[in-house]
């Protein structure tokens, strides 16, 4: 079977979405866009690769911090990512769009009751828990902050709960994550929202197909 997913879509566009949180935005997005929608949400979970030959669409179903990857190598010619992973990752790929949904900040945060004085200035060696390894080092390293870093890949809020670390940097859309497990917000790093991603070589070998999606998209955005 796995030949007939080379052979078929030959011009078509291959589309890579996160199995996550943005899901269902970015295919009511591609949907109204005539792109493909429910189809794929009908063999999400199921599939990894679902094609829509009537809209010369293949979606590739992918976790949301391997997006970048897929797109930067052209396995898939473009990529719906939040702006934090592009941040963190810098792969080499074009950002032509804002999509707008999947609003969210990145931020440090800390124990409600956590002793150290508020000010950056004053903080000495603290462990800072995050997923956000490249943000989070530049952020503290403008600063002149001192930082031992420890990587997790979730449920960062645990970690000052448990003395794993002093802070987290962790995303925070509504607040309720930090507020339920006894956190506070102390600075923000940066806003995020999804962007469509394209490869390079795509946006070239490609150009007529992409550039009908970018429009399609645009015109269908909020
Ligand atoms: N609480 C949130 N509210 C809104 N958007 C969010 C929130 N958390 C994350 N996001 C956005 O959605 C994207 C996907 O988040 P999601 O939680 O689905 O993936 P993930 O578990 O971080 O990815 P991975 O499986 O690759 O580790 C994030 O990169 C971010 O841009
Ligand atoms: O401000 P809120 O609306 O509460 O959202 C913030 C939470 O959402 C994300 O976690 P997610 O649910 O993706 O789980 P994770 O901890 O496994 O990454 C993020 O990492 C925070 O934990």
């Amino acid at each position: 079977m796995a030949s007939s997913f080379t052979t078929t879509l030959a011009d078509g566009i291959t589309i890579a979405l996160p199995k996550g949180r943005i899901l269902s935005d970015a295919l009511a997005l591609l949907k109204k866009a005539g792109f493909g929608g429910d189809e794929v949400l009908a063999d999400y979970s199921r599939k990894l690769i679902v094609d829509v030959p009537e809209r010369r669409a293949r979606f590739l179903l992918l976790r949301n911090s391997d997006i970048p990857t897929y797109v930067e190598y052209g396995a898939a010619d473009v990529g719906i990512v939040g702006k934090d992973v592009l941040q963190e990752q810098l792969k080499d790929v074009y950002e032509p769009l804002d999509l707008q949904f999947g609003a969210c900040r990145l931020v440090v945060a800390r124990p409600r009751d956590y002793s150290r004085p508020a000010d950056a200035v004053n903080w000495s060696h603290i462990k800072v828990a995050t997923k956000y390894m490249r943000l989070a080092e530049d952020h503290f390293s403008k600063k002149g902050v001192q930082v031992e870093l420890i990587y997790l890949g979730g449920s960062v809020e645990l970690a000052p709960l448990i003395g794993l670390s002093d802070y987290i940097v962790d995303l925070v859309q509504t607040g309720r994550t930090l507020q339920e497990n006894g956190l506070v917000e102390v600075e923000e790093i940066m806003h995020s929202t999804a962007r469509l991603v394209v490869n390079r070589a795509s946006q070239k070998t490609k150009y007529e197909s992409i550039m009908h999606l970018v429009h399609q998209l645009r015109t269908y955005l909020s």
